[in-house]
């Protein structure tokens, strides 16, 4: 089994660019390759072929999906930046062209942080080169408006990964409570069940459900329930440790996922949120109960299976008068 990153440390967006960037880069290449050793520059001529078949296996890995950083990093990068230092020492200016893609490059195969990095590496190492084999005046425009693009692509790509954290933070976000949707749920899960096999951490979850949530809805109508939902969550999380993950599973259902936890502390923990719950002062009259379904995970047990497990001890839960809370071994 494989441990499951939701927060996958390498966007999508950097698999496609890096798979577009080497498929471009290949046939934007291979002509000038060919007319290379067609005039017998042998040397830029090697230099291209390398960049082609660098950017070639790229190309595949990122179409299965693998997104290599240090290939990116150490190869794809340095080689295409090297090419177009090689191609303005032999041809000079007619190649200077070749510096607008690779800054470009920089930022459509690295991560941000490490494509300004390579970007300025770029500007200082090619600062010589134009100067000794362009005119001053070619080489100032040529080099302003690298500066300029390269302003321009960190901008862009920086507001186009802060759009994505702002989305990705959306997507996983219940609205109302501020807690996990079910977004994470699988994932999470997965996750402790992964962990639970190889460091053999006990872990457990709660499944949670307001009583007779209907009837503070009809009552006293639906934003003073939307305040009791919230009000639930806070009480939740202040009854949590850091490394719990609480989900709102949506209407009145939650799900607290507690990492280290057995049992006999999964059912504390669920004591203590029935206990606060019942002594809160979430209604503006009589009290909110809750019940609770408490469900340890099992060896080799399936995800589905433990879910099911605890939504069945919720049930007994409800069914034993509400206002209580259920383990397996209390079935
Ligand atoms: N205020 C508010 N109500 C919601 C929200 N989502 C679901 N609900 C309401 O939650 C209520 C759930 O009712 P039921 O599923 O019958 O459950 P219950 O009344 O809590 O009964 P038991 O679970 O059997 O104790 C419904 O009236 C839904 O309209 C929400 O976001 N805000």
């Amino acid at each position: 089994m494989k441990k499951v990153n939701h927060t996958s440390k390498h966007p999508e967006f950097l698999l496609k660019s890096a798979l577009n960037v080497s498929l471009v880069s290949v046939i934007a290449i291979a002509p000038f390759t060919v007319y290379d050793f067609y005039v017998i520059k042998n040397g830029m001529g090697f230099l291209g072929v390398i960049a082609i078949l660098f950017c070639t296996f790229n190309a595949v890995l990122c179409f299965k999906g693998t997104y290599s950083l240090p290939l990116n990093l150490f190869a794809t990068m340095p080689i295409m930046a090297g090419c177009s230092l090689a191609a303005i020492n032999v041809w000079g200016v007619t190649a200077s062209f070749w510096a607008y893609p690779a800054v470009l490059t920089c930022y459509f195969v690295l991560p941000l942080h490490l494509a300004r990095l390579a970007n300025i590496v770029y500007l200082a190492i090619i600062l010589p080169f134009g100067w000794y084999n362009l005119s001053p005046d070619v080489f100032a425009r040529f080099y302003a408006v690298l500066i300029s693009i390269s302003i321009f692509a960190y901008l862009t790509l920086k507001e186009i990964a802060l759009q994505h954290a702002q989305l990705h933070r959306l997507s996983i976000t219940d609205v109302l409570t501020g807690l996990n949707n079910r977004f994470l749920l699988s994932d999470s899960l997965e996750n402790a069940i992964f962990i639970n096999q190889c460091e053999k951490a006990p872990m457990s979850i709660l499944m949670l459900d307001l009583d007779h949530f209907k009837k503070v809805n009809d009552q006293y109508g639906h934003d003073v329930g939307d305040e009791v939902l919230k009000g639930f969550a806070a009480i939740m999380k202040a009854s949590s440790n850091s490394n719990d993950i609480l989900f709102r599973l949506g209407g009145e259902e939650f799900l607290i996922l507690l990492h280290s936890a057995d049992e006999n502390q999964a059912i504390q923990a669920a004591e203590q949120i029935r206990s606060h719950v019942q002594k809160s002062k979430l209604l503006p009259e009589g009290e909110l109960t809750v019940s609770i379904g408490v469900c340890e995970l099992v060896c080799n047990k399936h995800r589905k299976d433990w879910l099911k497990q605890c939504d069945a001890n919720l049930y007994l839960a409800k069914n034993r008068g509400r206002n209580k809370v259920v383990a397996c071994s209390q079935r």
